[in-house]
């Protein structure tokens, strides 16, 4: 099987730099440098142009649907499901979200980043794991390095884990970053919450039982990620975040008013214009999974430009990392047979974290490396 996986010392890899001085990313710097480490450079095919069309994406109203109005619901969900059948991507707004919320959630992640780099290191993601802080990915790819920062941490739904994001600021960063942590606890439970009504629009639009998705995603142990792309001076040469389908189920996503998001459709990268009101939504692997193909995990990408920096807080729902993932029975027909096999989330996290990049590929490779473990374990 090919393994697009880059980790930083396979022998086949650039990473001769590897021997010389380690490649660090610090944004500080490289904001205001014309020459750009080779690293960051993405081949020809896969450089951003200029200011591309923008896509038609529908922009759902949630408030009828929220306050229980039925014919509200099902305009919704025609759209929802409208969208997922072109693209898998929608926005959403009267979401029922606090605008101050949001407004805080972006503010503490200039508190975070704009720190000196030692200091965010104080969060390091380790190799091999999903949260943490990383700058870019210089320990973790040897190539086509994201211009980018992040720091992710998990969120659960789990009765008994209501205190896990804030947790994890206190015990990684200390009391000083109590409340930032009591932020995005908030903000995750609101994130979690209209994950659960998009779950319902998407069971009604392709006509399962309006909870079939909502309870399976009840007991989420969802990704919270914060990306902070730093202006860069070679912008058409380099990416934000590299071309990838989320391997994740539903991610909801709020840009700031920079812009910078892409989806690839039809042949050509179009931009989602940047709208403060509204949230993001797109499905990702695990849903196409769950809706046994019926739905597809678009391409898509983020830019970057050479004067502002850029923010995105994105919520990658995930299911509880033991369950089952298998399409309900009504989506399974001689039309449309079993498109994946059974997996668990946990499984398909350690596939992206440690043998595979996150590609239009993904769903494909970890049929092919769960199928493979099976055989080799005799499961
Ligand atoms: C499970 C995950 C892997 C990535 C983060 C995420 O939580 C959901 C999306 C994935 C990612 C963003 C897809 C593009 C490549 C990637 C390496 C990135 O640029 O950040 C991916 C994330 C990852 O850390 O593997
Ligand atoms: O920052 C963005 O606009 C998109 C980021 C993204 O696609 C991701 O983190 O998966
Ligand atoms: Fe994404």
């Amino acid at each position: 099987m090919t393994i697009n996986c880059m980790i930083a010392s396979e022998p086949s890899m650039p990473q001769s730099a590897a021997k010389k001085a380690p490649l660090i990313f610090d944004a500080k710097q490289l904001q205001h440098q014309t020459a750009i480490p080779p690293q960051f450079i993405w081949p020809d095919d896969e450089k951003p142009s200029a200011d591309p069309p923008e896509l038609d994406v529908p922009l759902i109203d949630l408030r009828g649907f929220l306050s229980g109005d039925p014919a509200a619901a099902r305009r919704a969900s025609d759209l929802v499901g409208e969208a997922c059948r072109k693209h898998g991507f929608f926005l959403v707004v009267n979401h029922g979200v606090d605008e101050a919320l949001v407004a805080a959630a972006h503010r503490k992640m200039d508190d975070f980043f704009l720190q000196p780099l030692p200091d965010k290191q104080r969060a390091a993601r380790k190799l091999g794991e999903h949260c943490g802080y990383a700058s870019s990915f210089t320990g973790r790819f040897s190539a086509k390095l994201p211009w980018k920062e992040t720091l992710s941490f998990e969120y659960s739904a789990k009765s008994g884990e209501h205190h896990i994001v804030e947790d994890y600021f206190t015990n990684t960063l200390g009391q000083d970053f109590t409340h930032l942590g009591k932020v995005y606890q908030e903000y995750c439970s609101s994130m979690s919450r209209l994950s659960l009504g998009i779950m319902e629009l998407l069971g009604m639009s392709l006509g399962v039982e309006r909870c079939h998705f909502k309870e399976f995603f009840e007991a989420n142990e969802s990704i919270m990620r914060l990306n902070y792309y730093p202006p860069c001076q070679r912008p058409y040469e380099t990416l934000g975040t590299g071309p990838h389908c989320d391997p994740t189920s539903l991610t909801i996503l709020h840009q700031d008013s920079v812009g910078g998001l892409q989806v690839h459709v039809d042949g050509q990268w179009r931009s989602i214009a940047p709208n403060v009101d509204a949230f993001v939504v797109n499905i990702g692997d695990t849903f196409m999974a769950l809706s046994n193909g019926r739905y597809n995990s678009c391409l898509h990408r983020a830019v970057v430009n050479s004067t502002t920096s850029r923010k995105s807080l994105a919520f990658f729902l995930c299911p509880d990392k033991n369950r089952v993932v298998r399409p309900p029975p009504q989506l399974v027909d001689a039309a449309f047979p079993r498109a994946y096999p059974d997996f668990d989330w946990a499984d398909l996290l350690e596939f992206t974290q440690k043998h595979y990049r996150a590609d239009m590929n993904t769903m494909t490779s970890f049929s092919t490396w769960i199928n493979d473990r099976r055989v080799t374990h005799h499961v």
